[in-house]
């Protein structure tokens, strides 16, 4: 069975405000989910502040409904000197009627880590 990727960095719980007039989840949504999880994978790995610079790849494999668990997981795929790439996936559950989890967003990010002047600063590659 397929397993996710990477650390669970964010969960939540997918509210009828957050849907689409077909009832659905927005997409923009689950993206500003992921973008949070991947701030958060990135703000741990370089322990400054960060800024997203860009996504690529976005990929909605299957709809999300109201009352749908949300998982985030961050797998970081590459440090340069200041950026750090991030792949993500959402994963959702739907307790307590199915525990079986299926992956229904994944994308990759890039987040730079910025001094207090909002210029990029390196990361250090080694940790
Ligand atoms: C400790 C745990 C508790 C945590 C608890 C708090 C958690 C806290 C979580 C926060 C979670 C919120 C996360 C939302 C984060 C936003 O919402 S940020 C808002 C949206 N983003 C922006 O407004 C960014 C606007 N852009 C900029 O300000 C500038 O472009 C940046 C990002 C400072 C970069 O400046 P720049 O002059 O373009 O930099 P440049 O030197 O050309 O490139 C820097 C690096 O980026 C790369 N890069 C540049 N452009 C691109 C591109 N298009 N594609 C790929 N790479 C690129 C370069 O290759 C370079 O990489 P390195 O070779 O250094 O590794």
């Amino acid at each position: 069975m397929l397993e996710p990727r990477g650390e669970l960095v964010l969960r939540t719980l997918a509210m009828p405000a957050d849907t689409n007039p077909n009832g659905d989840i927005f997409g923009g949504w689950l993206l500003s989910q992921m973008d949070i999880a991947g701030g958060i994978a990135a703000k741990q790995r370089s322990h400054s502040r960060i800024s997203t610079v860009a996504i690529e790849s976005m990929s909605f494999h299957q709809p999300v409904n109201v009352g749908d668990v949300i998982c985030c997981y961050a797998e970081i795929m590459h440090v340069g000197t200041t950026s750090m790439r991030i792949k993500l996936e959402v994963w959702i559950t739907n307790m307590p009627f199915n525990q079986q989890r299926i992956k229904v967003t994944e994308g990759i990010f890039t987040f730079v880590a910025i001094d207090e002047d909002g210029r990029p600063q390196s990361v250090d590659r080694d940790e």
